[in-house]
């Protein structure tokens, strides 16, 4: 029987979470747990939050791409699996600061995964997102569809989605890099949600208004070629999108193949809808203002989803949009009585 204190020996099954301490991150930690598995958070707390790392789970602060830290932390935890969502993620400040963005979610996943290889790690899990389709030609999109990014950092995503790919091909990882829809709401059971006060998405925002941290919502251009004028795009429930993730480990240590794989739920809701919602849920109207297009924003967004359908053992469990405007303004409200 195995020595279950040497390392070379010990089953190697505790899964690294790059970014566990950030919004999805968090709810990925929690369903982790909630699966029985063991956990270990690499993350440098530049918009995540310690307290979003439940008790028991050990938090290593420091940097995704200091390979030598990561090596250390599968080392000393018997890590088989990463999950990479330690990045930068806001669209306009990419534009203003590529290079930032390029180290951060390119060199740095280029370190993480040079470091996974160099420990043997078998198989990893990655962040992606939808930005990498760009302007796409057809709705929904299946995976298939051009990546033809608009902004640095869709392109620093799809190199990354790259590097697997080749890294897969040369050596023993495989890989699932799921390319996130909009993500949104949070934990119904109130453990984790979007605690970013900086946070730019539209239901976060519609959030802040409610709970009078924000004067208004402006509607970013209602002169789109969609049903009502505005935007539309797949959202995600945030806990779904985490059910995914444990997936996708499973599909992985099932010894299934590298797949890149669309996270939604292939239907869209557009601004407005969104933000009637979620007058609907508070009973009360919002302070809403139509503004000008933001630059970059695609029309409409939809995923098309037959391939994770048929990949992994995953069924959508908050797949409507008022548990998605419920759970998030929950959240919102916990968070201004908690940091007022
Ligand atoms: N939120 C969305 O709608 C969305 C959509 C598509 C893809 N994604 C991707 O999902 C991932 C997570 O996004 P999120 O919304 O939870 O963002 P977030 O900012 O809440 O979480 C990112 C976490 O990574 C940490 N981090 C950043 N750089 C790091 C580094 N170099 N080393 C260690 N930790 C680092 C931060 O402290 C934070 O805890 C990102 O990779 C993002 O690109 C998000
Ligand atoms: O105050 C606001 C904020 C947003 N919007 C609109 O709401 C829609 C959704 O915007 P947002 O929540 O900012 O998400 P996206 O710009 O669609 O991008 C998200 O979803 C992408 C995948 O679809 C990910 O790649 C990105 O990381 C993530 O931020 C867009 O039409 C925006 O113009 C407004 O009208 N007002």
């Amino acid at each position: 029987m195995a020595n279950p204190t040497s390392r070379e020996t010990a089953p190697r099954e505790t899964v690294l979470v790059t970014g566990g301490a950030g919004y999805i991150g968090s709810h990925v930690v929690l369903a982790l747990r909630d699966a029985g598995r063991a956990v270990v958070v690499v993350d440098d707390l530049s918009t995540g939050r310690r307290a979003a790392v439940p008790d028991g789970v050990p938090l290593v602060v420091g940097s995704a791409g200091d390979a030598e830290l990561v090596a250390a932390t599968i080392a000393a935890h018997g890590v088989g699996t990463v999950m990479h969502f330690a990045g930068s993620i806001v669209v306009p400040e990419s534009v203003e600061k590529p290079l930032d963005y390029y180290r951060n979610n390119t060199v740095n996943s280029l370190a993480l995964v040079g470091a996974c290889v160099a420990s043997g790690v078998e198989r990893f899990i990655f962040s992606s997102t939808a930005a990498v389709y760009g302007m796409p030609d057809a709705m929904p999109i299946d995976e298939e569809a051009p990546t033809r990014p608009i902004n640095p950092y869709g392109r620093s995503k799809l190199m990354t989605e790259w590097m697997l790919r080749d890294t897969a091909a040369a050596h023993g990882l495989r890989y699932v890099a799921l390319r996130y829809f909009n993500v949104a709401g949070a934990d119904p059971a109130g453990r984790s949600g979007q605690s970013s006060r900086l946070a730019t998405h539209l239901l976060k925002i519609a959030a802040q208004a409610a709970t009078g941290q924000r004067a208004e919502i402006q509607v970013y251009g209602d002169d789109y070629p969609t049903p009502d004028g505005t935007c539309v795009r797949d959202y995600i429930h945030v806990s779904d999108l985490a059910a995914a993730h444990v997936a996708a480990l499973v599909h992985l240590e099932a010894g299934g193949d590298s797949q890149t794989l669309n996270c939604g739920y292939g239907r869209g809701y557009s601004v407005r809808e969104v933000l009637d919602m979620v007058e609907t849920v508070l009973g009360r109207p919002l302070p809403v203002r139509t503004a000008g297009r933001r630059a970059g924003d695609p029309p409409a967004l939809v995923a098309g989803t037959e391939r994770i359908g048929r990949t992994l053992d995953w069924t959508p469990r908050h797949a409507d949009l008022e548990t998605i405007v419920r759970t998030a303004l929950a959240w919102e409200e916990k968070l201004v009585v908690a940091v007022p």
